[in-house]
């Protein structure tokens, strides 16, 4: 197969794939459909090439999303309609009993996407009887052998065991060694689910086939009065169980026919002769109808059901055509008589357009040709199908005709009108030795491929294929639903006579005819080598005679003959030129002129050689194959620059029509936006100038009370003030800035500002650490009683009070104290102790000079004072550091209010004033302090300024302090 793909037909030896390559390339390059018809005699292969074409279209054809599913259904359907509709026959072990006609359908791009078939007259006399050697349809023994355990004991049938049914060993060979029914079986079952089938449909199938099977069982017997009953119970039991009709009402129909006469119902009991003969007509139309439903619903599982997605305007088809083939037997009847007619057409089908209108087409277009002589059967196909005097016309004539026509009446009509015929004999009407080869009840028909003697005995009874009404009403009721679906009640409100089976088979073939026409059609014609099933090649496997036979009367050598004279390919100008112009620089994109110049333009172009083409009157025929195939594959390379041309030329249109859409679409939205810009930027500034008057006027108003025209003015100048307010509001207690209110906001400013001071000052005070807070209050104290009254006071301010300054142990306090009124003056300088309750004061004697002092001897003096006694503190207002405790003088053994000295004297002096409760007795003197001396005395110290310290006793006993100046 894949030595066959998409190569051409003259490159590699014939082949059955080479044809089916072939036709799927015509399909794909051309567009146009195709069939193949497949012709041979019975057992020559057309089956089987049919199945080899079909395999290989769903091995080489791409896929599509759901051909997958297709193509597996239409390889599927083969078996299933092999099994139904194939059986055994002398000529072939699996002999086509119907004829076939598929579609494939295939998308553009040459995928299978769905088909259809056709069936043609099913030969359903084998359900009730086969000829010696020969089987009824593969089904029964396939569900017999095959079918499972439980599903046969539903249907009442026994495993393996033919012999127990007597519609299956009429041709006594139920078994045969070329065919394995149970594995037949399984390939069908599997198959019927693969094409949809559900276990329901597969049930009553199986159903019907066991319903045919107890029918052939049915037997009937004669009782005393002459009346036909049935003798076999269980079967009539079965029947009725999967017929789902009421068992009395199935046994009157198979013993009794109803007559319908003037609108009144009668019965009357049947022969014995007349009930096995409904019998048998009941098994037939059951089988032939439920094949036909089969049929249609394969046709279901196999329609293309993407219609809305591709039209089928858009698909194309291959037909496969593959019907009975030529049969002559022992015996043959009425469907050997269909089957052969229909052979028939199907050569005058290949007569017509091959070797007829081949030349005839020649012989028109003045391309010189000389004439191949051939058979044409169409005098053969007359003679059965002529209207009024053919065969089919005599037979249903006398079907027709009331009375008493019977099978030899027909005979004898026949030789009547058709006595005479070359193609025509009868035993009467021959003589000598033919004669003695016909029988009295045969007529002779000499076909294209042979004579054939038929049997006209039950030619009547076939052509009418009536079921008796009884019989139909009780099909209609069936529970069965296949069954009821082929026997539906509309048929018998129907008083129309049905057409006749020949008839129907007649106008079927003609419509037939009629497809094919309408297609490009390709042959496989199937030689049978031997009639003996023998494969090989050996003298026993060819038979040479039977060979040269088929290929006579196939018309094969005649075919050749116009083959090899005539010319592969012949197109009308206007196809050829349309096809192939591409190729020509000259034709393309279009030719101007006549179509013979035009078509003779490319030709030259194409550098035809003479011998190789003829240009008739309206065609061009080309002789040999490779020259087509040559400008085919040209035409194959030029696709690909004209797809370009193409795509290049669509890219760009299309390209254009988005960017005209995008400019458009830009330019709709450019304006929209502008528009809504233009309105939003109108509408700020008519808000703007509506702001600014509203601004102006109310600047003007802005000393009015409060009214409309000044409120936005007002609300403005507050919120922008309290805005200010809010971005500068002061960071520390010591920023002292704040924004300028208007006028309208004085108070509120006022208002704001001291809040804003107070919660400063809070969040300074949740702030400040204790030791802080007591530093500060000592300050505080120390601002109220030296503040603007001692001249080292605001030097002082700035230095911390450090708090083990005076509550140490050690403090450099310098003592100036008057011991005595000699003129050694003893200083003592008192370390003082210091606590909680007051002071102790240790003295250390000092040698007074003139300058200096000189440390002579740690003093005795202990002095404890306490707080409580303190009177008051006495200090200068300069900036010497001297201060004098007063301390009361009325305990003897005190020594006199104590003159300090510190360098630190605003802490010192704070702090003691603070520990003795006594701020409110600091006493600041602006010249002098006047102290007590021990015993009631009092001494004075003078403050003067001067340039630098200085201390003596001046003569009048005072002690001066001359203290320098503060710069
Ligand atoms: N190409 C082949 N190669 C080998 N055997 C073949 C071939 N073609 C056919 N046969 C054998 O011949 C038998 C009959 O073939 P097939 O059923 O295709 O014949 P047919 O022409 O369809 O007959 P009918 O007209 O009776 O249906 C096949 O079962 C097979 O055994």
């Amino acid at each position: 197969m894949e030595r066959h793909r998409g190569v051409n037909f003259y490159e590699i030896s014939p082949h059955i794939f080479a044809l089916a390559n072939n036709s799927y390339r015509a399909l794909r390059t051309e567009r146009r459909d195709q069939c193949i018809l497949l012709s041979g005699e019975s057992g020559a292969g057309k089956t089987e090439a049919s199945k080899k074409i079909l395999q290989y279209y769903t091995h080489i054809c791409p896929t599509r999303n759901n051909t997958h599913t297709i193509r597996e259904r239409l390889l599927q359907s083969n078996p299933v309609l092999e099994a139904f509709g194939n059986a055994k026959t002398l000529r072939n072990d699996n002999s086509s009993r119907f004829g076939k006609y598929m579609d494939i359908q295939f998308d553009y791009k040459g995928a299978p996407i769905g088909g259809h078939i056709l069936n043609y007259l099913l030969e359903k006399s084998r359900v009730a009887h086969q000829n010696h050697g020969e089987r009824n349809f593969h089904i029964f023994y396939q569900l017999l052998e095959g079918g499972e355990e439980p599903l046969l004991k539903r249907l009442g049938l026994e495993k393996t065991n033919p012999q127990h049914y007597h519609y299956l060993v009429k041709g006594k060979c139920p078994r045969v060694s070329s065919i394995n029914d149970k594995n037949g079986w399984k390939v069908v079952r599997n198959a019927l689910t693969i094409i949809g089938f559900n276990e329901d449909e597969i049930q009553e199938l199986m159903e019907i086939v066991a319903i045919v099977l107890h029918l052939g069982n049915i037997q009937f017997g004669e009782d005393e009065e002459g009346e036909t009953h049935i003798t076999t119970g269980p079967q009539l039991q079965y029947l009725s169980q999967l017929l789902g009709v009421d068992g009395s009402v199935l046994k009157e129909a198979l013993t009794h026919k109803k007559i319908v006469a003037k609108g009144e119902e009668m019965i009357s009991p049947l022969s014995l002769e007349q009930a096995l003969s409904a019998r048998d007509s009941l098994a037939k139309a059951i089988y032939g109808r439920a094949f036909t439903w089969l049929v249609q619903k394969l046709n279901q599982s196999l329609a293309f059901k993407d219609e809305v997605y591709y039209s089928s305007k858009c698909s194309s088809i291959i037909g496969l055509l593959d019907v009975y083939g030529f049969e002559v037997f022992q015996h043959n009847s009425f469907e050997q008589f269909c089957i052969n007619y229909c052979n028939e057409k199907l050569q005058q089908l290949f007569v017509e357009l091959t070797l007829k209108s081949e030349q005839e087409d020649y012989e028109t277009e003045g391309v010189g040709w000389e004439r191949v002589e051939y058979f044409n059967n169409k005098i053969i196909c007359d003679l059965v199908e002529e209207k009024h005097k053919g065969i089919i016309a005599v037979l249903d004539e006398e079907c027709l005709r009331r009375g008493d026509a019977s099978d030899i009446t027909f005979l004898e009509k026949l030789e009547d009108s058709l006595g005479g015929h070359a193609h025509f004999v009868t035993h009467k009407m021959a003589n000598g030795k033919i004669r003695k080869a016909i029988g009295r009840e045969e007529f002779r028909l000499v076909h294209y491929a042979g004579e054939v003697n038929y049997n006209v005995s039950g030619f009547l009874d076939k052509n009418n294929d009536l079921l008796c009404r009884h019989l139909k009403e009780v099909l209609c009721q069936s529970g069965n639903h296949i069954v009821s679906q082929c026997f539906h009640a509309d048929e018998l409100m129907d008083q129309r006579r049905p057409e006749t089976a020949a008839t129907e088979f007649k106008l079927s073939l003609a419509k037939l005819m009629e497809i094919l026409m309408s297609k490009e059609p390709l042959y496989v014609r199937c030689i049978k080598p031997n009639d003996a099933k023998q494969p090989g090649k050996s003298i026993c496997g060819f038979d040479e005679v039977l060979v040269r036979h088929q290929v006579k009367y196939l018309g094969l050598m005649e075919y050749l003959r116009v083959r090899r004279a005539g010319f592969a390919y012949r197109r009308n100008f206007e196809v050829f030129l349309e096809r192939y112009k591409s190729l020509c620089p000259d034709t393309w994109p279009n030719w101007r002129g006549t179509l013979p110049e035009g078509v003779a333009t490319l030709v030259k172009h194409l550098n035809y050689k003479p011998e190789e083409y003829k240009l008739g009157r309206s065609k061009i025929f080309i002789r040999f194959p490779r020259t087509l195939f040559v400008t085919e594959d040209a035409l194959e390379a030029k696709k690909q620059t004209i797809a370009v041309t193409l795509q290049t030329s669509w890219r760009g249109y299309r390209e254009r029509a988005k960017y005209h859409r995008i400019r458009h679409a830009v330019i709709v939205i450019q304006s929209w936006w502008r528009g809504v810009k233009g309105r939003r930027k109108a509408m700020h500034r008519r808000q703007a100038a509506d702001t600014i008057r509203k601004f102006i006027k109310g600047f003007i108003l802005r000393n009015e009370p409060r009214c409309p025209d000044n409120e936005y003015f007002l609300d403005h100048v507050r919120f922008s003030f309290l805005m200010k307010v809010k971005r500068n509001l002061p960071k520390s207690l010591l920023d002292k800035s704040w924004p300028r209110p208007p006028p309208s906001l004085t108070e509120a400013s006022e208002h704001l500002h001291r809040m804003c001071i107070r919660n400063l000052v809070s969040d300074y005070c949740r702030r400040i650490q204790p030791e802080w807070k007591k530093q500060l209050e000592q300050k505080v104290v120390a601002s109220a009683i030296f503040g603007g009254q001692k001249d080292c006071y605001p030097q002082s301010v700035p230095k911390l009070f450090v708090a083990t300054r005076l509550e140490a142990e050690e403090i450099n306090l310098k003592v100036l104290q008057t011991l005595g009124n000699d003129n050694k003056v003893k200083y003592g300088v008192p370390v003082i102790k210091y606590d909680r309750h007051g002071f102790r004061a240790r003295m250390r004697q000092l040698l007074l000079t003139t300058s200096s002092a000189v440390l002579v001897q740690e003093a005795k003096i202990k002095q404890r004072i306490d707080y409580g006694t303190l009177l008051g503190i006495s200090v200068s207002s300069l900036s010497d550091g001297f201060f004098v405790l007063h301390i009361p003088t009325t305990d003897s053994k005190q020594k006199g209010d104590l003159v300090l000295q510190c360098d630190y004297v605003i802490e010192a002096v704070t702090k003691l004033a603070i520990m003795a409760d006594k701020i409110h007795n600091v006493n600041i003197s602006q010249d002098s302090i006047r102290f007590a001396i021990a015993r009631g005395k009092e001494g004075v110290i003078d403050f003067t300024s001067g340039s630098d310290l200085r201390v003596v006793k001046t003569k009048n006993g005072h002690l001066s302090v001359t203290t320098p100046r503060i710069s």
